[in-house]
């Protein structure tokens, strides 16, 4: 895919590698990882799936958790070999200094004055207050780096695919989430590249897969919904921002001109499957989304974060202090673009996969090593491997979520005043809309959801008495993470959030954090832990 974007252009070995190394992942097949996000706290690294009836011998499960390759005679990837120092670079974890200069700069031109990150022995980054902070003030609105929406989660709710905003109408959202659901199958509808909600009135009719709960909605009418010809009450007290298609394809929609701009700059000029892409590399490109749709969007975020390091370069590239065409220097310029993503690095796949629930803790070591000698031996975990770019900055991202309008609006219809001066009561409001929200049914209120880095809030570590918490509050209507105070802050006090559940007991909670990787220690967990 990417190859062909470039193909046009002269490009150094290493820059060749490194997207070779993108084809490699987009064009074999992938094992099925399941991928399972928390809404504000970073995800568990994957672990194996399978049964857990019986504690496995760690070969077994080792090949389990790499897709079942385990008898693979795959013959090892050239590339890995072939550029092993270079990737090791990309691979390790900026040094110290870099780092500290690259969160300063970054949190000086954000304007984020109130925080700071540290370096510690004892957890590695950190995030500190600048200045004092009372109980309920924001501390952090931390812009997304690279995200995306989940596959199916697109059906339930339309947002800006750079901002992550809810757009088009109440009434645009109600209808084609109950299109979508009479079309049928949300697995379907993802991969569908000739059926658009545009198309309602010709394709609805001929699916045949009708849904109970929206069988009773003419399709007229849940095209006069999307298409803004029939209006719902009091929708104008809920207006959302108009829908600005992709200039190239009709997959993409955006809340703004400038955030489709920003879009194609960063990420979507390489993804796009429209008309102004080549045709070749159009049908790769389907093929990819529709492969990562059937198996695991995480891979959707992973071709962002190539592609905005990619456009990065590219970018680095025209500045005339940058003209030296040496490897080496192409090489510090990949680095470069690719060192916001490097900041998130945490450790290898094998390092930080979850140890399956049927492998002995004390069976940890020999489980790792296996999973990492496969994957330094068998071509599905070259693959694996070349995605390890990516996973760096995927292993701390966190879930992505922007509350529905619909649900604040079914809300005001619910609490409107049975007031005379009201043009139409609640009474008849509640009738107008009571179909739509049956239809919704219980979830009509869907949330958007996807996955996303926070370069900010995944500097921040756990505790199970945190001082702050991630809480998107009625005015943050984007994907950006929120962070508030729970407590007064004192100047120099880190900042923790909690990663789990922390009401539960203290047994419950390590277990929980034994797949983020480590042994809580907060002063909870010290009072709390049983002699
Ligand atoms: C989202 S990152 C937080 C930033 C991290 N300290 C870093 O250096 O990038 C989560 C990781 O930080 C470390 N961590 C976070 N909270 C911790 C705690 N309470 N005790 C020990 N390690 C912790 C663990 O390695 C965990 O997997």
């Amino acid at each position: 895919m990417a190859v062909s974007v470039f193909n046009t252009r002269r490009r150094t070995s290493l820059v060749s590698a490194f997207i070779a190394r993108t084809r490699m992942f987009i064009s074999t097949p992938l094992p099925q990882v399941r991928d399972k996000v928390s809404r504000t706290k970073p995800p568990k690294p994957h672990g194996g799936g399978g049964e857990r009836r019986r504690k496995k011998q760690p070969q077994e499960a080792a090949a389990r958790a790499g897709g079942g390759m385990g008898g693979s005679s795959a013959s090892p990837c050239d590339l890995d070999r072939e550029f092993a120092p270079q990737i090791a670079q990309l691979l390790a974890t900026p040094p110290l200094q870099p780092a500290q200069e690259y969160y300063n700069g970054l949190i000086q031109s954000r304007k984020h004055d109130g925080i700071r990150v540290n370096f510690s022995s004892k957890h590695g980054k950190g995030v500190c207050a600048n200045k004092e902070f009372a109980e309920g003030d924001l501390i952090l609105k931390d812009q997304i780096l690279v995200g995306a929406q989940h596959s199916l989660n697109k059906i339930d709710c339309a947002v800006c695919s750079y901002c992550f905003r809810f757009i088009g109408s109440i009434e645009f959202q109600i209808g084609r989430r109950l299109y979508w659901q009479s079309v049928g199958s949300s697995s379907d509808c993802t991969n569908r590249r000739h059926c658009h909600e545009s198309d309602v009135g010709s394709s609805a009719s001929s699916s045949g897969a009708t849904k109970e709960n929206s069988s009773t909605l003419p399709e007229e009418v849940l095209g006069s919904l999307i298409t803004g010809d029939m209006s719902l009450p009091f929708t104008d007290h809920f207006s959302l921002p108009q829908v600005v298609p992709c200039r190239g394809c009709e997959e993409e929609r955006y809340c703004s001109q400038s955030c489709a701009d920003s879009d194609w700059e960063t990420y979507h000029s390489l993804l796009c499957t429209g008309s102004k892409t080549e045709p070749s590399q159009r049908s790769a490109l389907q093929k990819f989304i529709e492969h990562a749709n059937g198996s695991n969007d995480i891979f959707l975020v992973a071709a962002k974060a190539i592609t905005f390091t990619l456009l990065r370069y590219k970018k680095l590239k025209t500045q005339p202090e940058f003209q030296n065409n040496t490897d080496e220097s192409n090489f510090s310029l990949l680095m470069e673009a690719w060192k916001p993503l490097s900041m998130g690095y945490k450790k290898r796949w094998w390092d930080s996969v979850a140890l399956p629930e049927d492998v002995d803790s004390c069976d940890e070591d020999t489980f790792r090593q296996q999973i990492r000698d496969l994957a330094l031996t068998i071509i599905i975990f070259c693959v694996s491997q070349s995605l390890q770019l990516l996973k760096d900055a995927i292993f701390d991202s966190d879930g992505l979520v922007v509350a529905s309008p619909v649900e604040d609006y079914f809300i005001h219809i619910d609490d409107l005043p049975d007031d005379e001066k009201c043009n139409i009561s609640q009474e008849e409001a509640e009738k107008v809309t009571r179909p739509f929200l049956d239809a919704l049914g219980e979830d009509y209120a869907a949330p958007c959801e996807g996955t996303a880095f926070f370069p900010l809030q995944s500097c921040m570590n756990h505790s199970c008495c945190p001082n702050a918490k991630a809480y998107k509050r009625d005015e943050d209507t984007d994907g950006n993470a929120v962070i508030i105070a729970l407590e007064p802050i004192k100047k120099d006090d880190e900042i923790t959030i909690s990663y789990i559940d922390e009401d539960v007991s203290y047994e419950e909670r390590q277990a929980e954090l034994a797949d983020y990787g480590f042994i809580c220690t907060c002063p909870r967990c010290q009072e709390e832990k049983p002699n």
